[in-house]
């Protein structure tokens, strides 16, 4: 009897990239407010064995270009090839000057180009190796650690209605009460056992006021504030000092590594981010300075499941903690999200979602393959990230973002529209 295993190929034979639009929440940040439809872009990579793979990212126009022209680079690969795929993306994007479409909104972000645009490649390839071999992702990643992710209930400031439309179900959220009001709610339909406050939108003083009154609300749950580096670094001083020993962690309280560095060195809680640590090449001064103690990973702009575990290992080494970022997102990104949490030994707090606050109509994936129970989801157990596409949904989807006319996600300009004098510039306060 023979030992020779023959293992089947499984080349890259075509990609299909569809720019999608989802209703969205009039969602308060330092930089305006969100839109009434959220971009995204689903990739499908389809193998010449007829194995289809899935993958999630921002849905910003010159995002779309640059996915496209990487697409056209990778055909022919082997979808366990990911150095291969890698070196494609690098050479197709290696004239690619450009900074924009990066789907942050403005926020500070020198992420890379080529990992945000590895990224759903890099998913859907895993998806499709997973499917191959009859095994769920987190097994390509080592193995799930455990059965179920924790998330956050990520709590936003919000006007009632996008103006001009009838008030949404969730209201307004202007003030300490309707905060802890929202919080209730998100916690009763979810079970979140975190809470983060999405800041940076009023007076410091204000939104200190708010977490102390879901301190008082919540007194169990691990409570986190981030203004997305609105703060100078006084003012994030002056917060931490009223924050002591009521928040796990303080996010982006200011801009940049020498700043945050400045505040850590004041204030006596974890200071996290996900916007002065975006890259690898940013993480040695980040460490030498003592900047942050948590990076929030996140798989869409370090480069996919991989190479985001390969940023765990690095913030083990390093003995920085591990948290999990969040933008506007759908079950595609939902599943690659909590396999890699469920398989990376020290990401050990509740990641952020942004799940409630999309339509639970407006999605691409088949319901029921996931589900939040008790603030947490099951890490899917059928094979590759163990979600399937709705053709008809991503069809809908699809039509909205060529109806809706969003091209580029733009909290400022939307903002600007009623308040035509905002000024987003950092730091504010
Ligand atoms: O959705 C938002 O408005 C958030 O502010 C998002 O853009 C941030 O990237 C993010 O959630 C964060 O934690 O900074
Ligand atoms: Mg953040």
């Amino acid at each position: 009897m023979s030992n020779e295993v023959t293992a089947e190929r499984h080349r890259i034979a075509e990609v299909r990239i569809t720019p999608i639009a989802f209703r969205d929440l009039p969602l308060l940040n330092t930089v305006g407010v969100h839109e009434p439809l959220a971009l995204r872009a689903v990739v499908e990579v389809v193998t010449d064995s007829g194995l289809v793979g899935l993958g999630e990212s921002y849905g910003d126009a010159g995002h779309l270009d640059r996915l496209r022209v990487a697409a056209q680079a990778i055909t022919g690969i082997d979808v366990w090839h990911t150095h291969a795929l890698a070196a494609a993306v690098h050479g197709a994007l290696a004239a690619d000057r450009g900074t924009g479409g990066h789907g942050m909104s403005g926020m500070v972000t020198g992420s890379s180009t080529v990992d945000r645009v590895m990224s759903p490649f890099e998913v859907a390839c895993l998806d499709i190796r997973g499917k191959s071999i009859g095994r769920p992702v987190a097994d390509l990643l080592g193995g799930a650690l455990r059965d179920r992710v924790d998330y956050s209930a990520y709590l936003f400031y919000k006007w009632a209605g996008h103006p001009g439309a009838a008030d949404d179900a969730w209201g307004a959220a202007l003030d300490p009460a309707q905060i802890v009001a929202q919080a209730q709610r998100m916690i009763d339909a979810y079970g979140f056992t975190a809470i983060k406050l999405k800041g940076g939108v009023f007076r410091p003083e204000a939104e200190v006021e708010a977490v102390l009154a879901l301190r008082d609300a919540f007194p169990d749950h691990p409570l986190r504030i981030d203004p997305n580096g609105a703060w100078t670094a006084a003012t994030a001083i002056r917060v931490g000092a009223g924050l002591d020993g009521v928040i796990e962690y303080l996010e982006d309280p200011t801009t940049g590594i020498d700043a945050m560095a400045q505040v850590a060195r004041e204030v006596s809680m974890p200071l996290a981010t996900n916007m002065c640590v975006v890259a690898f090449d940013q993480v040695k001064p980040a460490v030498a300075q003592d900047a942050v103690q948590v990076v929030l990973s996140d798989h869409h702009f370090w480069g996919g499941l991989e190479r985001s575990r390969s940023l765990a290992a690095i913030c083990d080494t390093f003995g920085l903690g591990l948290s999990m970022h969040s933008n506007s997102h759908l079950g595609i990104s939902l599943a690659a999200m909590t396999h890699l949490a469920a398989a990376t030994p020290n990401l050990t707090y509740a990641c952020d979602t942004h799940w409630p606050w999309k339509d639970p109509a407006d999605d691409v994936i088949v319901p029921g393959a996931l589900a939040f129970s008790g603030g947490s989801v099951a890490v899917p157990t059928a094979p590759g990230l163990g979600v399937e596409l709705d053709r008809d949904a991503l069809a809908r989807l699809h039509e909205q973002y060529l109806s809706g006319g969003i091209r580029e996600r733009d909290d400022t300009g939307y903002m600007r529209r009623f308040e035509p004098g905002f000024d987003p510039s950092a730091p504010r306060w």
